[in-house]
This record gives structure tokens, C-alpha cells and sequence, in this order.
């Protein structure tokens, strides 16, 4: 196993990339510690496939380096770098069993034979197929198939990490929990380093220790579940994390008070000076109606089962909170209170550190 560098990467699919719209991967330095849990999330179309290509070398990238351990891989093929990879859809050979299929990487470097029997034995309870051992691949549905591919990726304990590319689009919703579970437990037994690409911010937030968010190009924020929630690094961390997203308002910021529209808004912290466009960040769970406060134009109200959110307007921006089950609100003009600890001020889109704690009243 190894820990994976990228070194002043970046890359572009055009032979001669004029400007930075050009590159698919804006110039990044990332490191993925060795035995670490990842997900790499982010919207469909911001880099993630080409990343995780990079580094398992399928794709050259067109500048920087990408090593394992002190090793420069950059110009190694697929097979010296000793890494399994599972995409979207299966990839299984149709005319061998099931048990064929996952025998085979291991085969393929001449483990012994009762190594191998107990090996796929243990991996075919973890994907659910112990009892179609001797079932050929080809009448298998896509969804069995998708196992044998995650199973064959995860059988060789010798690799330098394990990348899965949205390895889950074909699986039912409950074997997807299940499968997902399964994925941990052998994270935590074997320690390899696994980076998983999603899109999706349950999948990558219940499997990583941390979350890599990519936005157009670039890794916008590093972090567990908890910093992405309480301190988003950059608006679309915000916005694409939590359900529904982070709140953003314009504001001017001085000290530890911020001004919406004019409006007072307390802040938790105090800031520096901050050029740019400034905003300030809460999440719905922040946001709660009060008596004064910011001027809410409230829109609607839905049920979504355990709570209810409230969508609304302040000045013409949308916001939504989440309200509880006995707060009694109807459309019309209220009043918005927003938790002074939980705001956090971006200039730019990106989060401005706060120089101390907030003065006391
Ligand atoms: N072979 C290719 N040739 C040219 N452009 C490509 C190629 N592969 C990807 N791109 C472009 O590079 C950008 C990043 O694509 P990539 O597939 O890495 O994103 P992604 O985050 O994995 O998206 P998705 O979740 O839809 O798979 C996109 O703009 C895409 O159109």
C-alpha cells in the first residue's frame, strides 16, 4: 500500500489548451494518505473520472507528476502500479462461473490454490453470493454482475489502493446500503486506501473517513462529514452538501457583525477586512422564525416526513429552514433569527478564516 501524491497536476483533453477553461483538471497539489477512506464527490462533469483515470493510469496527464510513495508513476502503465479498479458498470467475463471471476486476479499472480478457495469463500459472503459460486456470469443479472465486479476489485489484499468509480449506479437501493456497509468493514479489516467517486452526498458522506468535493476542475474542500457540514471551504460545498443546501445572502461584514440589506445579522466570530463579493453562509437547521429579525417573505411549506422546510424569500434571495413538527407558520411576512455561531463569511466563494472569537455582549 501506498500513500498517493499529485504534484502540480493538471489536464486537458486538447492537445494545446490555450486558457484554464481548456483544462478538465485545474493545477492541484493532493495528497491521499496511505489506508485513508475517501469519496470523491462532486457534480456530474467536474473532473472526477479523469482524476481517478490519473491515478490508476489510464490517462497521462498533460502536466505534473502523480507519485506512490516516493515512486514517480507518471509514466507507469495500469499494470506496474498494482491497483484495483471498479467502474460503473460490470466488468466480468461471461463464459467463466462466478467463482472463476473472482479467483481470477488472484490466479493471474499465482497465489496458491487454498489460498485462493478460502479467499473468494470470504469475498462471496461479503457480496451476497456465496450460493452461486458455480453459476456461470453470462444469465446473471446486471445487478449480480456489478457484485462480481466489486468482489473481483476487492480480493487481492496487495494493492496499492482500491479506486471505484459511482460503483453502485446498477444496485438496488437496499443492497446498495448493504454493499456499502460491506465496503467498510473490509476498509477497516485490510486498511487499504480506497478512494470512491460519487455524486451523491449520502453515499460518499456514510462510506469516507474524509470527503474530497471537486467543483469545475478543482478540489474545492478536503474534510470529514462533520467539517463539510459545520464549515463548508467554499459555497458549493455549501450548497451541494446537506439537504437542502447551505443559505447564502449577500452581506457586508465588519468585526463580528454582519449587514444584510442593512439589516444586523450577529456573527459567532470576528473577521478581517474582507474584499470581494461577501456573503454569509447558514445551513436550514441555523435558520429559526422569531419575532425580529431579518424580514422573511415565507413562500411555502413541505412536509418531507420528518420535518417540515420552509421556503422562503429575504430581499428577493432564497432561503429555506427547517421547521419543527409543532412550530405553527403559514404563508406571509415573518421574522428570521439565524444561530450567530453557525454563519461563516465567504469572499469570492470562498471561506474567510475568522481572526478570534466574537466580543462579549
Ligand atoms: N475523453 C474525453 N475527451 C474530451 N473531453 C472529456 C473526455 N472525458 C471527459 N471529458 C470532459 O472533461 C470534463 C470532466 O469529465 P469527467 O468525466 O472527469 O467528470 P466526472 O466528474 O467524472 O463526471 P461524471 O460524474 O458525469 O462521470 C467534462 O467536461 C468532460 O466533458
Amino acid at each position: 500500500m501506498a500513500r498517493i501524491t499529485l504534484s502540480n497536476l493538471a489536464h486537458s483533453y486538447l492537445p494545446k489548451p490555450r486558457g484554464e477553461a481548456d483544462f478538465a483538471l485545474k493545477e492541484m497539489d493532493h495528497v491521499w494518505q496511505d489506508g485513508g477512506a475517501y469519496a470523491l464527490l462532486g457534480a456530474s462533469g467536474c473532473g472526477k473520472t479523469t482524476l481517478l483515470n490519473i491515478i490508476s493510469g489510464l490517462l497521462r496527464p498533460s502536466r505534473g507528476r502523480v507519485l506512490f510513495g516516493e515512486r514517480d508513476v507518471t509514466d507507469a502503465p495500469t499494470a506496474e502500479r498494482n491497483i484495483a479498479q471498479v467502474f460503473q458498470f460490470p466488468v466480468v467475463y461471461d463464459t467463466m462461473t462466478v467463482r472463476e471471476n473472482l479467483a481470477f486476479p488472484l490466479r493471474n499472480r499465482g497465489r496458491d490454490a487454498a489460498y485462493v478457495e478460502a479467499r473468494v469463500g470470504q469475498i462471496a459472503r461479503m457480496i451476497g453470493m456465496e450460493g452461486a459460486l458455480d453459476t456461470r456470469a453470462r444469465g446473471l443479472t446486471a445487478d449480480a454482475k456489478q457484485k462480481i465486479s466489486l468482489g473481483r476489485g476487492m480480493v487481492r489484499e496487495d494493492v496499492n489502493a482500491i479506486l471505484f468509480d459511482e460503483p453502485l449506479t446498477v444496485i438496488d437501493p437496499h443492497m446498495k446500503w448493504e454493499l456499502r456497509t460491506q465496503l467498510k468493514r473490509l476498509h477497516r479489516e485490510f486498511g487499504h486506501t480506497m478512494i470512491y467517486v460519487t455524486h451523491d452526498q449520502t453515499e460518499a458522506l456514510t462510506f469516507a473517513d474524509k470527503v474530497v468535493v471537486m467543483h469545475e476542475g478543482r478540489v474545492v474542500q478536503t474534510g470529514t462529514p462533520e467539517e463539510l457540514f459545520e464549515t463548508p471551504g467554499h459555497t458549493f460545498v455549501g450548497y451541494f452538501i446537506g439537504s437542502p443546501g447551505m443559505n447564502l445572502f449577500e452581506a457586508e461584514v465588519s468585526g463580528d457583525m454582519a449587514r444584510v440589506m442593512g439589516h444586523p445579522v450577529p456573527l459567532g466570530a470576528t473577521y478581517p477586512p474582507t474584499g470581494g463579493r461577501v456573503q454569509i453562509g447558514v445551513r436550514p437547521e441555523f435558520v429559526s422564525l422569531a419575532d425580529a429579525g431579518l424580514p422573511v417573505t415565507i413562500r411555502r411549506i413541505e412536509d418531507v416526513g420528518r420535518h417540515r422546510i420552509l421556503r422562503g424569500e429575504v430581499f428577493g434571495q432564497p432561503v429555506n429552514l427547517l421547521l419543527p413538527e409543532d412550530r405553527p407558520a403559514a404563508t406571509g411576512s415573518a421574522f428570521l433569527q439565524l444561530a450567530p455561531e453557525k454563519i461563516n463569511v465567504y469572499s469570492d466563494d470562498w471561506r474567510v478564516q475568522p481572526v478570534g472569537a466574537r466580543r462579549a455582549a
